[in-house]
């Protein structure tokens, strides 16, 4: 894929500061052709409630969902450590992501969230706030010192409880080369009890937060609709790659000088958990083999369709990742210069945008047909919502 002079946006992130560039220049040789990442954010518990009863206890944190999609569909060079914390508490060392990827343990509980949806019949609008979240108990913040001392080709800056402080995601910008970040570890604002239990999650304004400053050194911000008033994305775009995830609407990227719409792919939702976080890192991977952004959204709106049809962290069949990694294979492009690792990226889609889109729409059908198959045991009703699942042939 080779994209056209006008396709190719400016550099990423912006070099107006020269302090900036000078270390960016010194850094390049260090980080070398590696493709490692660097994830930093929490693992939690998730509790998820419906009518006052609890329907689901699942792993969580937006730690556990990258690092699920990462190690499923990351190209075969890549690989990335992940720095997280829990406590003594925490049920689910063994599951896959935390086994692979371990995280520090503290004497405070691991992080933990009650997820209410409501009882009502699920709006029609496609990015409706669908639930109530408190923060149960918090474990300690991620500080610059946790994470390692090396060089990463890219970060992604995913905390869910305020984990990732200010003087962190610093640390993340100076250790890597492209750092993407959501936009929830930056907004949250925890209020304190008012009954109920746990802290209500509140967003602020990301102007009025420490981090606004760091934004025009970041690749890639991602919010959520409900998220994006408080992010400001007309202010945003002109710093930092803003992207608004839509809900089964898909997503919208937006840069300085341009935006695209990327279309989503269909799911039978059984529970909304975790669909930006799995979005945020198949965006990632988009990247990591070779994509232009808005074509990785793609595959960023692909991991979140496959999120919503699974409660808790997916597990995905390995016939559909292998028809996904056979179309990375076939469609993808410069990987021995992947953009990630670059230093500018390509925003605008290319000319096999739609091919691409209806070849992952034919992995997005097995999923759903090995999703409703008797013989996988994944075939569940939505239990976060009243609403009647879409029947699977309709919504596929
Ligand atoms: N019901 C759905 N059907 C298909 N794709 C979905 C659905 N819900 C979410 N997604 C995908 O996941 C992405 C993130 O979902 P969204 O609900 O916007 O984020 P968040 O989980 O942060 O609220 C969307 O952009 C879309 O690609
Ligand atoms: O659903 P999503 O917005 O992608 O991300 C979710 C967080 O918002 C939530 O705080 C956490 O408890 C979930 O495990 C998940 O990480």
């Amino acid at each position: 894929m080779a994209p056209s002079p006008a396709a190719v946006a400016a550099a990423m992130p912006p070099a107006a500061d020269p302090e900036r560039e000078e270390e960016a220049e010194q850094q390049q040789t260090k980080w070398g052709a590696a493709l490692e990442g660097l994830v930093v954010g929490s693992y939690c518990h998730d509790v998820l409630l419906r009518g006052g009863r609890v329907v689901g206890e699942t792993l969580g944190g937006a730690a556990a969902f990258v690092s699920n999609v990462l190690d499923a569909a990351s190209p075969p060079e890549a690989s990335f450590a992940v720095v997280s914390k829990v406590g003594p508490d925490f049920a689910y060392a063994s599951a896959p992501a935390p086994a692979r990827h371990p995280s520090l343990l503290c004497p405070a509980p691991t992080t933990s969230f009650h997820a209410r949806f409501s009882d009502a019949v699920a709006s029609p609008a496609a990015h409706a706030p669908d639930r109530q979240l408190r923060r149960v108990h918090a474990c300690d913040p991620i500080y610059p010192d946790d994470l390692p001392e090396r060089r990463f080709a890219y970060g992604l800056a995913v905390g869910v409880a305020g984990e990732v402080l200010p003087e962190t995601l610093e640390r993340m910008i100076r250790l890597c080369r492209a750092v993407l970040v959501d936009a929830q570890a930056l907004i949250r604002a925890f209020d304190a009890d008012g009954g109920g239990g746990g802290a209500a999650v509140r967003h602020m304004a990301l102007e009025g937060t420490p981090y606004a400053r760091l934004l025009q050194r970041v690749a890639f911000l991602k919010a959520s609709s409900e998220e994006a008033p408080y992010v400001g994305v007309e202010t945003a775009r002109r710093r930092c790659c803003v992207i608004v995830t839509e809900g089964r609407d898909g997503c919208r990227l937006y840069w300085e000088g341009g935006e695209a719409r990327v279309a989503p792919f269909p799911a039978v939702q059984v529970d909304p958990t975790g669909a930006g976080d799995s979005y945020l890192a198949g965006f990632a991977v988009g990247l990591l083999w070779g994509l232009s952004a808005t074509d990785a959204a793609l595959l960023g709106n692909f991991f979140g369709a496959a999120a919503v049809s699974q409660v808790g962290v997916p597990t995905f069949h390995p016939k559909m990742l292998q028809a996904v990694k056979q179309i990375l294979e076939d469609k993808a492009i410069q990987r021995s210069n992947p953009c990630i690792n670059g230093a500018t990226f390509t925003f605008q889609r290319s000319n096999m945008h739609d091919e691409l889109h209806a070849s992952l729409a034919g992995a997005a059908r097995l999923m759903c047909e090995l999703q409703t198959d008797p013989a996988t045991d994944n075939n569940g009703a939505d239990i976060c919502s009243a609403q009647v699942p879409t029947s699977p042939s309709s919504a596929c």
